[in-house]
């Protein structure tokens, strides 16, 4: 059973035609990147995926593991249902900055912000041995009682991915996760989300600006451009000269500056100075 699909979603916001008839399948246990320049709609997209917004048109239709959670521009019944399949990591936002790791990761057994905030009270042993359990999964077993507001983005976002997998979702979409870290911290948010992806079979989708990370990390790729997808296959497809012609000048924004255009960097040094991340080393 297909774990995301989309069919014929489009969005307007005001004269922003957002998505355009966007139609994807991605299987369970498939690890997908979701590229484009700034505005080609990857946000709105996965908005619509986690049920967060809805769609247009009689034909607009999302389904998470066969079952629909919006059909023609409404929220399906159920589909509150089928949220707890489904985690989203935003790029900022992800946790309660006053409340410690270790509350923020047992939220995700509650799918919710409690509005009791700040007790560990409700939580039982299990519960909070899995908690640190997962921390330790994704390498902070050390920050589990700091307070939120004191971790290093990457750490916001290993976090969030804990959160996630006591949430139990089978789902994991992540949006720009690593826009704002340096390399060595992107890397290791993007290791910890492969190993969940290999490790665990959950469904792993992420949005990103750099085509390099999409290229190591993950085997397929959907590529969009003003709303539409315009690419959707391996990774491997995407060189330089196959971006340029689906991007033209914003390929730049994609593309590490004198980047090789090889099939597979992650097994070729990439000698591109800088990104807007800065550096990108290899692995
Ligand atoms: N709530 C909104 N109101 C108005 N316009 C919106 C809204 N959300 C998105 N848009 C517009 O829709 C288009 C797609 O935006 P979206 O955030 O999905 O792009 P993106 O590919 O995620 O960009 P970025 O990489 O910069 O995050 C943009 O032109 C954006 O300005």
């Amino acid at each position: 059973m297909t774990a995301i699909s989309v069919s014929h979603l489009s969005k307007r916001f005001g004269s922003t035609q957002a998505l355009s008839d966007v139609g994807l399948a991605i299987e369970p246990g498939e690890m997908v990147a979701l590229i484009g320049a700034s505005g080609s709609g990857k946000s709105t997209l996965i908005r619509h995926i986690a049920g967060l917004e809805t769609g247009e048109g009689a034909a607009s239709r999302v389904e998470i593991f066969g079952v629909a959670t919006q059909a023609a521009g409404r929220l399906a019944k159920g589909a509150a249902s089928r949220r707890g399949d489904v985690s989203v990591i935003f790029q900022q936002f992800n946790l309660v900055a006053r409340l410690s790791v270790m509350t923020n990761v047992l939220i995700g057994k509650l799918g919710r912000i409690p509005l009791w905030r700040g007790t560990l009270a409700l939580f039982n042993a299990a519960e909070k041995a899995e908690a640190r359990a997962a921390l330790a999964r994704v390498g902070i077993p050390q920050v589990t009682a700091q307070r939120a507001s004191t971790l290093s983005g990457g750490q916001q976002q290993r976090a969030a991915i804990a959160r996630t997998l006591v949430q139990r979702s089978r789902i994991l979409i992540a949006d720009e996760p690593i826009a704002s870290l340096d390399p060595a911290s992107a890397r290791r948010v993007m290791d910890v989300l492969s190993d969940i992806n290999r490790a665990d079979g959950i469904t792993v989708l992420v949005s990103l600006h750099q085509v390099e990370y999409a290229r190591r990390y993950f085997p397929r790729t959907i590529a969009m451009r003003d709303g539409r997808i315009v690419f959707d296959g391996p990774s491997t497809a995407l060189t330089n000269g196959f971006l340029s012609e689906l991007y033209g000048a914003a390929s730049e924004e994609l593309v590490l500056p004198e980047a090789p255009a090889a099939p597979h960097p992650a097994t070729r040094p990439v000698p591109g100075p800088r990104n807007r991340l800065g550096a990108l080393q290899t692995a």
